[in-house]
């Protein structure tokens, strides 16, 4: 075993030409083996910037990258810049030989110095992938989640120690994400396989990482444990990210019997709930929106908005009155 930290970025910066804000400055992280790190940030955050500048895609300005203690070479530095142990899968799975089968696609990044090997090693990855049905499909007839999963399945033929994700899941359809996201999961959980990925989409982060790394303007806010970053978030701005939630300023929020010391209130849907009261109701239920096992209900009163979520679909028509209560808010 070394003493070197996994993967490390030493106060990184990568800033574009032109452009003072945009790219990542001054970052440092430590990345953890074995699990699975999601960096997250709004739009031009510099989320794709840190992922290739971790892989190698892109040479920091200032500062290392180094994994087991070697550094990590960028494209102006080596020719084939980052390092064996690391592969990249993109949303565009883009390295497919569309005209060759599943298995050939696979199979071909094996050596052929050992063919038992080959042929066990390409049965392993795409039953890990759930794609052993499929083997002999050319990948022009596959949809892009299939497409995908080949992808990721090459990327790991050749046993990577580190599996970088730009955005995986994008071009996949919703129903079969999630099972995608289990897989991988479970691949991480059976071989110990280290992913960072980077994703815009709160659920997907909040169910596959173990790890969230928050980036604005291109520098590290926050880290911490989904669980953690989603009920105690540090910043207005991760809250932001990770819910769909309701802000109000410090006077609103006494409507909702909230006394805060703060000028913002954060409140998610889920920890508004209609009661039953004696008391007038003065919250109106202003737009129902159907969700399928749930609904979203718009409560509105004097001039403010809230958004909640009724499990019990049909029971409040629109118009009706209610009186709310508040589990939990967050100030800012
Ligand atoms: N090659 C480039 N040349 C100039 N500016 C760039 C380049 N790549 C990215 N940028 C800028 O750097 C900032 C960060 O971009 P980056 O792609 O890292 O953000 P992101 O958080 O991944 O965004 P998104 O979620 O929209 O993909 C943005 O303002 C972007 O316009």
């Amino acid at each position: 075993m070394s003493d070197h930290p996994f993967l490390q970025a030493k106060a990184i910066s990568k800033v574009y030409d032109g452009k003072h804000s945009a790219g990542v400055r001054n970052v440092s992280i430590e990345i953890q083996p074995g699990i699975i790190t999601a960096i997250i940030g709004e739009s031009g955050s510099g989320k794709s910037t840190l992922l290739r500048l971790l892989y190698g895609l892109l040479s920091p300005q200032q500062g290392e990258v180094r994994f087991r203690g070697e550094k990590i070479w960028g494209p102006e530095e080596k020719l084939i810049p980052g390092h064996d142990s690391m592969k990249m899968v993109t949303q565009h799975a883009d390295d497919l030989n569309l005209f060759a089968n599943v298995w050939d696609n696979i199979a071909t990044l094996l050596p052929n110095t050992n063919l038992k090997y080959k042929k066990e090693r390409s049965e392993e990855l795409l039953q890990q992938l759930n794609m052993l049905h499929m083997a002999d499909k050319k990948i022009a007839t596959l949809s892009g989640g299939e497409k995908q999963r080949v992808a990721i399945a090459r990327a790991l033929a050749l046993k990577p120690e580190v599996l970088f994700l730009d955005e995986p899941f994008n071009q996949v359809d919703t129903s079969f994400r999630e099972g995608l996201q289990r897989d991988i999961r479970n691949i991480v959980k059976e071989t110990g396989l280290t992913v960072i990925m980077v994703s815009h989409d709160p659920a997907e982060v909040l169910s596959m990482a173990d790890e969230l790394v928050v980036i604005r303007n291109g520098e590290i806010i926050e880290h911490g444990t989904p669980h953690g970053m989603y009920n105690h978030p540090e910043n207005f701005y991760t809250a932001k990210l990770l819910s769909n939630c309701n802000v109000l300023n410090n006077q609103q929020a006494k409507e909702l019997h909230i006394e805060a010391t703060m000028e913002k209130v954060v409140i998610y849907p889920e920890w508004i709930s209609i009661v039953q009261s004696f008391m007038p109701k003065k919250w109106i239920v202003a737009h129902i929106l159907f969700k399928g096992p749930y609904e979203e209900l718009i409560l509105t009163h004097d001039g403010i908005s809230i958004k909640m979520f009724n499990l019990e679909v049909g029971k409040y028509a629109l118009g009706k009155g209610v009186n709310v209560k508040v589990s939990k808010h967050l100030e800012f």
